[in-house]
């Protein structure tokens, strides 16, 4: 097999419906004419935390097919970000990507992505934010609007790149080596290697998608994961500010959090109708 310059990493929970659409279109779109990275340069690791869905089944499965894809499943450990952390780790590739399993962020993007990387340009960032793309929360209940909006606002001052959330994003192996005391709690790493990795704007690449629809499985962002968000925020207010602007974070967490309260303790007076939590084609 040749070498492998490209890896993607794609963190999954329950995620077996997903795997097969997502290997064979991240493939499919390598290996179209005009991709300007050649499939054979690529491998796709799944980091799996013990699903015990059939995961690991369809990615045997896609291996007899040839497919360059392999699991690893966590016996020890959970969350997104670690379960990303740890992919990267193992990956073999000089560039490095992240994409969630469910589709979402489209597999067809894999190639112009992880072909932005370059020892100048040493991480990319998909961004739902980028021109053409329409508007990235259209049909959104407004709830995930607020939450969505209020999670990017306050990440405005630790870093220029406009959508440091979409967890579509890619590295330079040699500057996430260098990354230290990364979080691994929650979902935000991208943000969290932006600012550790101390990333200047100039070295940021971005790429407008269009965020899809999740059809199979389930989301697995609650409110835990909104308030380790808040936590890890505030520690890299820390890390890049200190002191004064620390307790200003403290302010508007207080804040965010009483909103947050107000706004699930009491649905009636506020005459919105909350849509089901589950079910199927949900934007998140
Ligand atoms: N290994 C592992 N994977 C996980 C875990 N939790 C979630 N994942 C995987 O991480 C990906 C994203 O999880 P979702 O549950 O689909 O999250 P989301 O609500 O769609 O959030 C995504 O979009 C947000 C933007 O709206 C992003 O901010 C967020 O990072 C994520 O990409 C999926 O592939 C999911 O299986 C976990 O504990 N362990
Ligand atoms: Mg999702």
């Amino acid at each position: 097999m040749s070498a492998i310059d490209y890896s993607v990493v794609v963190p999954a929970y329950r995620e077996a419906g997903n795997l097969r659409p997502l290997v064979t279109r991240i493939f499919a779109a390598l290996q179209r004419i005009d991709s300007p990275v050649p499939a054979h340069a690529v491998e796709v690791i799944v980091v799996d935390d013990n699903s015990r869905d059939g995961s690991v089944e369809v990615v045997q499965a896609l291996q007899r097919e040839g497919y360059r894809v392999r699991i690893i499943v966590r016996t020890t450990e959970r969350g997104l970000s670690s379960a990303v952390v740890r992919g990267f780790q193992e990956a073999q590739g000089d560039n490095m990507l992240c994409m969630d399993a469910d589709l979402q962020h489209p597999p067809e993007f894999v190639p112009q992505m992880l072909a932005a990387l370059s020892p100048t340009k040493v991480f990319v960032l998909g961004t739902r934010y980028g021109g053409g793309v329409g508007a990235i929360d259209e049909g959104w209940p407004l709830h995930r609007r607020v939450i969505s909006n209020g999670a990017r606002m306050l990440a405005l001052p630790l870093t220029s790149a406009s959508d440091p959330m979409s967890g579509f994003f890619g590295i330079r192996k040699e500057v996430f080596n260098k990354a230290r005391n990364l979080n691994s709690q929650g979902f935000k790493i991208a943000l969290d290697l932006l600012v550790k990795a101390r990333i200047p704007p100039h070295a940021i690449a971005e790429v407008p998608f269009a965020f899809g629809l999740r059809t199979e499985g389930e989301s697995k962002l609650d409110s835990k994961v909104m308030i380790k968000y808040l936590l890890q925020l505030a520690e890299l207010y820390w890390y890049g500010y200190h002191g004064v602007v620390a307790f200003l974070f403290l302010g508007i967490f207080a804040l965010f959090v009483l909103f947050l309260r107000w706004w699930w303790s009491d649905p009636v007076t506020r005459q919105v109708t909350v849509p089901p939590t589950t079910g199927k084609g949900r934007a998140h």
